[in-house]
C-alpha cells in the first residue's frame, strides 16, 4: 500500500476551484503535486506557489500554473509532508533540505494541512535530528552555539560534500532527543545568530491526514 500517496490525494480533495496553493516538498508532496497536475489537465483552476525548486519543476512539467508572492494576496491552502507529528500537531520537518521556504509559504497561508504515512506519527518529537538552516560564514562558531544547547549537531553532507540550500545556506541536523517544548527550542534556536530558521513548526498546522498500511485513512484537525 503506497501509504504517503493515498494521504496525498486525500489531501487534494480540499483544492477548489480559484484557490492559490502552496506545493511541499519531499517524497509525500510529490503524490499531492502528480494528482493537482491531473485534475488540473481535468479544468481545476489554481494558481500555485512551490516550497523548491524541485516541487517548482515538478509543477511546471505537469502544467499547474505557477505564480509568485508579488502575484497572489494570500495562500488559501498549502500541502506539505512532514518528517514527525506529535499529538498537538506540531511537526519536525526539513529533511529533504527545504525547511525554510517551507515555512514561509505555511505562514502565509491560511491552511496547512499536512500529509504523511503511519510511521511520522509521534508522541513527542525529536527522534528525528531536527534541520537546522544556518548561513555559511562562520559556520563553525553557529554550530557550536547549537551544540551549547544540548544537542549533538551534524553539518549536512551530500556525496560527501557540505549540502547546500536553494537559499545557498547550510542545514545543520541537531538531534536532541526528545523534545519537551517545542515553542521554547524554536526560539532559542532562533535567537542565535547565523541561524536562518529551523525545522520546528509549532501551531502552524490544521489538519494532518495520515495514510495506513491497511489502506485506512484519517485526519486530525486543530
Ligand atoms: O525538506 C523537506 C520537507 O520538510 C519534507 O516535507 C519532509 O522532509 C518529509 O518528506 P517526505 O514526504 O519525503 O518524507
Amino acid at each position: 500500500m503506497d501509504t504517503k500517496r493515498i494521504a496525498a490525494e486525500r489531501a487534494v480533495d480540499y483544492i477548489q476551484n480559484g484557490m492559490n496553493v502552496g506545493l511541499g516538498t519531499g517524497s509525500t508532496a510529490y503524490w499531492a503535486i502528480q494528482k493537482l497536475g491531473s485534475k488540473v489537465k481535468e479544468g481545476l483552476r489554481i494558481k500555485a506557489i512551490a516550497t523548491s525548486v524541485q516541487s517548482e519543476e515538478l509543477a511546471r512539467n505537469l502544467g499547474i500554473p505557477l505564480v509568485s508572492f508579488s502575484e497572489m494576496n494570500e495562500i488559501d491552502i498549502t500541502i506539505d509532508g512532514a518528517d514527525e507529528v506529535d499529538q498537538e500537531l506540531n511537526l519536525i520537518k526539513g529533511g529533504g533540505g527545504a525547511l525554510l521556504r517551507e515555512k514561509i509559504v505555511a505562514a502565509a497561508s491560511k491552511q496547512l494541512i499536512v500529509i504523511v504515512d503511519e510511521s511520522k506519527l509521534v508522541k513527542r518529537l525529536g527522534t528525528f535530528p531536527l534541520p537546522v538552516e544556518i548561513i555559511p560564514f562562520g559556520h563553525e562558531a553557529t554550530i557550536k552555539k547549537l551544540s551549547d544547547l544540548g544537542c549533538v549537531p551534524r553539518l549536512r553532507q551530500v556525496d560527501n560534500e557540505t549540502y547546500v540550500t536553494d537559499n545557498g545556506n547550510y542545514i545543520v541536523d541537531c538531534h536532541f532527543g526528545n523534545i519537551e517544548a517545542p515553542q521554547d527550542l524554536h526560539n532559542q534556536l532562533n535567537l542565535i545568530t547565523g541561524v536562518v530558521d529551523n525545522g520546528l513548526f509549532v501551531k502552524m498546522t490544521r489538519r494532518v491526514v495520515v495514510g495506513y498500511q491497511d489502506g485506512e485513512i484519517s485526519e486530525f484537525e486543530k
